[in-house]
């Protein structure tokens, strides 16, 4: 039977390729396959891991070979480079803490391919590859995978300052064919961080796509006026984009905060106003009170109808109505007061855009103004006290949630020194606003030069706010901006206040920049 059974094995292990020489000639049993030793299992396991490293090498040796031989602009000294998508939010933090690339335009290529890499890891899969081209200026561009479009980021942007004629100069370089402008004229995507986390891909994609010549011949331009004022975002945008030319725009800082404040006066007048409208209809105030004040958006969405939806408020009613629901006592507090609960638009409307103590009225008198200035003045004082170099949003917001630094914005020497840290003092161009009134020409022809561009006849300013409109119809109401409505005349108190707030700081900004500003409205002339 034994030898019946071994002979069937016999003849499966032919089958297997086995032979009679491997078997032991005593037991006639198969030897047994050498024991794996912990000594055998190490040198496997080093031999493994040598595999691995050699591998590894090989082929970063041959990515980088097939990079700079076949891809790369040889000896154009750019690179590009392969696409390594990382987490963008994480990259671009990191891209914040770490990168410091040199700034003058003789490009260090150690630092230069660094830098590239970096950009490679904040940008995403739908961008091939990115590079510097020199034409007039200094453009770096980024190859879109989709029908191979060719974007660029601004090599021109304007930082600052609010309410000094931002508007009107870049409706002006509107005209300019070379410079191109992106889906709309303030983009934050360096002062606000839930832009900067979406990645520089987001920001490119907002930017026109251009062919070699618009790229050799020109560039493409923004202005966002409050990248002036966060530290953070000269930091961001010195290590995105550090070849950019930067362009500020001052004004008397008394008519410039007092031009804010009428903005925000308009903006917080067309709030209430809607706040009223969507209010008065009781299906839309009812079906309010029943949602679920946690996510008021999805409310919104729910209860109210498309057109209105749309209204360039829409956004700041959301944002105070969202506050205003999570404040659920005060929300109580007011209904009981009111006991109008069985009137809840009228409820809701009273007790929204009625201002709790801790909010700044919405109908501002000169009293509230100077209380407003007071105020921020204080916390200015104490922020600067405590050597914090970002005290910017330190004043309370209006209800339409814009921040309302009054003050902090006109302090332009302080902001000019910030950006000087960044970027180098001949990459900034300080134009001042009644330059841009009395000759508009001679600005847009240093504005040109500072971009790189050869000056041309910059057209006129009425052509510029045409094309403006064109553009971006909604920007005057979604901004409150007005270019045309006449300003109330300045009261004498807040005129007074702001005149001695910035005395000082007006000198300090005329011994930075080596220029006077004698028509600045001085304390000795309000005697
Ligand atoms: N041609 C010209 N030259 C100089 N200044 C001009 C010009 N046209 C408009 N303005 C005035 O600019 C003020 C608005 O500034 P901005 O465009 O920077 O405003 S914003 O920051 O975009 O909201 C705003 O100031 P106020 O009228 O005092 O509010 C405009 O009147």
């Amino acid at each position: 039977m034994d030898h019946l059974l071994r002979r069937k094995n016999r003849s499966n292990d032919a089958e297997n390729g086995l032979q009679e020489k491997d078997y032991d000639s005593k037991t006639k049993a198969l030897p047994r396959l050498p024991r794996l030793t912990r000594q055998n299992a190490k040198s496997y396991a080093v031999a493994l891991v040598l595999c691995l490293v050699l591998c590894f090498v090989l082929l970063n040796a041959a990515r980088m070979f097939l990079f700079r031989n076949l891809l790369g602009s040889g000896s154009q000294t750019y690179q590009n480079y392969e696409l390594r998508f990382v987490n963008k939010s994480t990259a671009m933090r990191q891209m914040d803490r770490n990168m410091m690339i040199t700034a003058n335009h003789r490009i260090n290529l150690r630092e230069h391919e660094k830098f590239m890499t970096r950009l490679m890891t904040v940008l995403d899969r739908e961008i091939s590859h990115c590079n510097y081209t020199r034409g007039n200026a200094l453009n770096l561009c980024c190859l879109f995978r989709k029908n191979n479009v060719m974007r660029c980021f601004p090599s021109l942007i304007g930082i600052g300052a609010q309410k000094s004629g931002s508007t009107v100069l870049f409706a002006r370089m509107m005209v300019d064919s070379r410079i191109h402008q992106g889906d709309k004229k303030e983009h934050h995507f360096f002062d606000f961080d839930d832009r900067w986390v979406f990645g520089a891909g987001m920001y490119l994609r907002s930017f026109p796509g251009l062919n070699q010549q618009q790229i050799y011949e020109g560039i493409a331009a923004e202005y966002t006026p409050s990248y002036i004022l966060p530290r953070m975002a000269m930091r961001r945008m010195r290590n995105l984009l550090p070849h950019s030319r930067l362009l500020m725009v001052v004004r008397d800082p008394v008519d410039r905060a007092w031009s804010e404040i009428q903005m925000k006066l308009r903006n917080d007048e067309a709030l209430v106003a809607y706040t009223r409208t969507l209010m008065a209809d009781q299906d839309i105030s009812s079906c309010f009170v029943k949602g679920n004040a946690t996510r008021f958006d999805k409310v919104f969405k729910a209860c109210v109808p498309k057109n209105l939806q749309k209204s360039p408020r829409a956004f700041g009613f959301q944002i105070r109505a969202t506050r205003f629901f999570r404040n659920t006592t005060r929300v109580n507090d007011c209904i009981d007061q009111l006991k109008l609960s069985d009137m809840p638009g009228e409820t809701w409307t009273h007790c929204m855009i009625t201002p709790p103590k801790d909010m700044i009225a919405l109908e501002d008198d000169e009293h509230d103004i100077v209380q407003d200035l007071y105020r921020e003045r204080t916390q200015l004082a104490n922020c600067f006290k405590t050597q914090q170099r970002l005290c910017h949003g330190m004043a309370n917001r209006k209800p339409s949630d814009i921040s309302t630094d009054y003050l902090y914005r006109g302090l332009y020497a302080y902001h000019i020194e910030e950006c000087w840290r960044w970027f180098p003092k001949e990459q900034l161009l300080v134009i001042e606003n009644e330059e841009v009134k009395s000759e508009p020409d001679k600005v847009m022809q240093k504005m040109l030069r500072h971009a790189g561009l050869p000056p041309v006849d910059a057209g006129n300013d009425e052509d510029a706010w045409k094309e403006f409109r064109k553009h971006y119809p909604g920007f005057e109401d979604s901004t409150g901006w007005k270019h045309s409505k006449p300003m109330p005349d300045i009261p004498a108190k807040v005129r007074e206040f702001l005149v001695y707030f910035y005395e000082k700081p007006g000198q300090r900004l005329e011994e930075l920049i080596g220029r006077k500003f004698p028509h600045w409205q001085k304390p000795q002339r309000l005697e």
